[in-house]
């Protein structure tokens, strides 16, 4: 089995750009097969689950075309599904088989439905029920309730109310709902529970109104479709950053002190999950909403442990799994209420959350429908950006996670406490957010900030250092090379903007064991000429390609940390860098090692002109308007004029064990 050790976790900060959710991809992908006319899909969840929809859709013979990864072109076929008669695999995606079970049933097909081992144990018969009252045929082809399924054409007859129950799933409700138009009858829902998970239901009703088709409610017992209504085509849609995916991230906004800032939710966002910021509120963080983004940081920055919890999260299903990772880190004994819902989703999640809080040392209450964490005595710990006493949480235990992407995206965190957590299987994200776990390296992996003047030992030291720990390195100043060299070989100008900046974007770079490629070509050596050097540091002072390599280079911040060396490390591109060392030496002593580098190297080399240079390169770092060389208040500087190489490196590992003392 695959496993992932993460780091012990210090600190967050930083910026996430959301996958598509889920919730809306897969609805508005059904919608849109239902409708009438082409509907333009963009930003869609590339996962597991939403691969199940379209493939669905594909096998039904839905007319489909991607634009792009992340945009579909759905033509709808107005619930006449050209395929007829299928075998369709469902794999263990609930928000596919509801919806799809419900329309296949009215859709006067014959259909197969089959998923996963754990798919064939979540129950389907409150849903089943509601369809063979208005004369669907649907069969159980293994055990009564729950899928497999077998689906019959029949004639739909909408006389009577359909009585459904909603305290299992409300996605029960959704599914009909989105079925019941294509009768083209009045229809009637009563549900004769309560109705859990409401804001779904929410976003169902949302989504059918943008295709054309109003509900009418009452409170949320009576759901009233008048007839005649049909979905049509809205034209072109988004799908909103995932609300679920997001409750990660604005955690360990507050476990790692923060900002973390999530981008593609916002104030109006149509998932009930952007609840759960007002949940993390109550706990302690300090939220900022905006448009298309929620931002998380730690209300205080003393130190002080978050503040214990006792909730009702019947409305936040999902997201609240990760609630039950942030009690590990309360002042006190935190409930979690109304959470039946959890027994039916890709595992029984009360269980597989209780067990594994508990290999982590808490103390663990479960009910039918509650779960109750009390960090042991041990695990209560100060927020962590503050300096957990990592020594009395339970380290490198290994975390089950079921098949469930969400016990693995809620596990992670608990690597805040300053210890590292082993993450079995982790490849279970990829149902809903196959790059979560670069997502999160991207927020919280330590960083070594290494920057300076050109011939200080930075390259040497940073790649040191790197080895050492077993860390990623980044060459930052590759990248500015293999720029200049992209642009002289294209014949583009040094001073050209626009085109070096467009070059930056898309420069089609690969490091691999030491070397350095542009395409297929070898450009190790390349780069380190005279004129890739002279080119490089003009193209350094064009604003444009600074900010074009920005994602690129914050992209290198991966698990279990990165070495970065260059410039601008420490005060632009990481700022909240846990390490950063000014390194430099005398001007002489710098000429002195490029000179014998170029000897070694066997080309001719001139003392007096390669000190010229050297100043005149430090000069135009140092003066440019754009992200220049200096050191920053928070840097340690480490003078090499007088060290060797090995005492050069010892230097900066006796800061990097201060600072980051469990890294090494
Ligand atoms: N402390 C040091 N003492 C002597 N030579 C050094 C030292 N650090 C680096 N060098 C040598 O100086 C040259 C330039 O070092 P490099 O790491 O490329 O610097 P930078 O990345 O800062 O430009 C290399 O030949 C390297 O071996
Ligand atoms: N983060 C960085 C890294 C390099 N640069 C600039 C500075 C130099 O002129 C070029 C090449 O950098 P590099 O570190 O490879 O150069 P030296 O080895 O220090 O001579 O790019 C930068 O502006 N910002």
């Amino acid at each position: 089995m695959d496993t992932l050790v993460l780091p012990p976790l210090h600190t967050a900060s930083g910026c996430v750009r959301l996958p598509g959710s889920k919730s809306i991809s897969n609805r508005m992908l059904l919608l849109a097969a239902l409708a009438e006319g082409t509907t333009e899909i963009h930003d869609v969840l590339v996962a597991d689950d939403t691969q199940v929809m379209l493939s669905a859709l594909q096998k039904l013979g839905v007319g489909m075309t991607a634009i792009d990864d992340h945009t579909w072109r759905i033509k709808g076929c107005g619930g006449d599904f050209p395929v007829a008669e299928a075998d369709l695999f469902m794999g263990n995606a609930g928000t596919v088989i509801r919806p799809l079970t419900a329309a296949l049933a009215l859709s006067g097909g014959h259909y197969r439905l089959s998923g996963v081992p754990r798919m064939h144990e979540r129950p389907i018969g409150d849903l089943v029920d509601g369809l063979r009252q208005i004369g669907a045929d649907v069969r159980y082809t293994g055990e009564a309730g729950f899928p497999p399924l077998e689906i019959f054409p029949v004639t739909i007859q909408l006389a009577q109310p359909i009585r459904l129950r909603g305290d299992v799933s409300s996605q029960f409700l959704s599914a009909l709902l989105m079925a019941l138009p294509l009768s083209g009858q009045a229809a009637v829902i009563e549900i004769t529970t309560e109705l859990i998970s409401q804001p779904y239901v929410e976003i169902t009703l949302n989504l059918m109104a943008r295709f054309g088709v109003k509900v009418q409610r009452e409170g949320w017992q009576r759901f009233i479709l008048l007839a005649g209504q049909r979905y049509r085509s809205p034209g072109v849609l988004h799908v909103e950053g995932d609300a679920s995916s997001a409750s990660y991230f604005l955690a360990a906004g507050l476990l790692g002190g923060g900002p973390v800032r999530v981008e593609g939710v916002g104030k109006n966002s149509i998932q009930g999950d952007v609840q759960f910021a007002y949940a993390l509120e109550s706990l302690g963080a300090h939220i900022v909403w905006g448009e298309n983004f929620i931002e998380a940081k730690a209300e205080s920055s003393a130190a002080e442990k978050i503040k214990a919890f006792d909730l009702d999260l019947n409305h936040i299903p999902d997201a609240a799994m990760t609630l039950a990772v942030c009690a590990l880190f309360a002042d006190g004994r935190c409930v979690l209420r109304n959470i039946g819902s959890w027994r039916v989703k890709e595992t029984d999640r009360i269980t597989a959350m209780a067990t594994e809080l508990r290999k982590l040392g808490a103390v663990v209450e479960t009910g039918g429908d509650w779960l109750a964490i009390s960090p042991a005595p041990a695990l209560c710990l100060p927020c962590t950006p503050f300096g957990a006493p990592s020594g009395t949480f339970r380290r490198n235990v290994a975390i089950d996670t079921y098949d469930d992407h969400r016990m693995a995206m809620c596990f992670s965190l608990a690597a805040f406490a300053g210890v590292s957590i082993i993450i079995n299987d982790p490849g279970c994200v990829r149902k809903t957010f196959p790059g979560y776990f670069a997502a999160l390296a991207e927020i919280s992996a330590p960083v070594i900030a290494l920057d300076g003047p050109s011939a200080s030992g930075k390259g040497t030291v940073a790649s040191m250092v790197a080895a050492q720990l077993g860390y990623h390195y980044l060459d930052s100043g590759a990248l500015y090379r293999l720029t200049a060299l992209a642009a002289l070989r294209a014949g583009v100008a040094l001073d050209d903007a626009p085109r070096v900046a467009a070059l930056a974007a898309a420069l089609p770079a690969r490091f691999e064991n030491g070397r350095v490629f542009l395409n297929e070509d070898d450009v190790t050596d390349a780069i380190r000429t005279e004129e890739a050097s002279a080119g490089a540091s003009r193209v350094a002072v064009l604003a444009d390609v600074r900010a074009a390599l920005l994602a690129r280079q914050r992209a290198w911040r991966r698990f279990p940390g990165l070495v970065a060396d260059g410039r601008d490390m420490g005060s632009v591109v990481f700022p909240s860098a846990t390490v950063k060392v000014f390194l430099t030496a005398s001007a002489e002593a710098r000429a002195e090692r490029r000179y014998k580098q170029l000897i070694e190297k066997g080309s001719a080399a001139n003392m007096p002109a390669l000190l010229h240079d050297l100043q005149a390169r430090d000069e135009r770092d140092a003066q440019r308007s754009e992200a220049p060389l200096r050191q920053c208040e928070d840097a340690l500087q480490v003078d090499t004029t007088l060290m060797d190489i090995a005492e050069a490196v010892n230097a900066v590992m006796a800061i990097v064990e201060e600072k980051l003392p469990d890294a090494v």
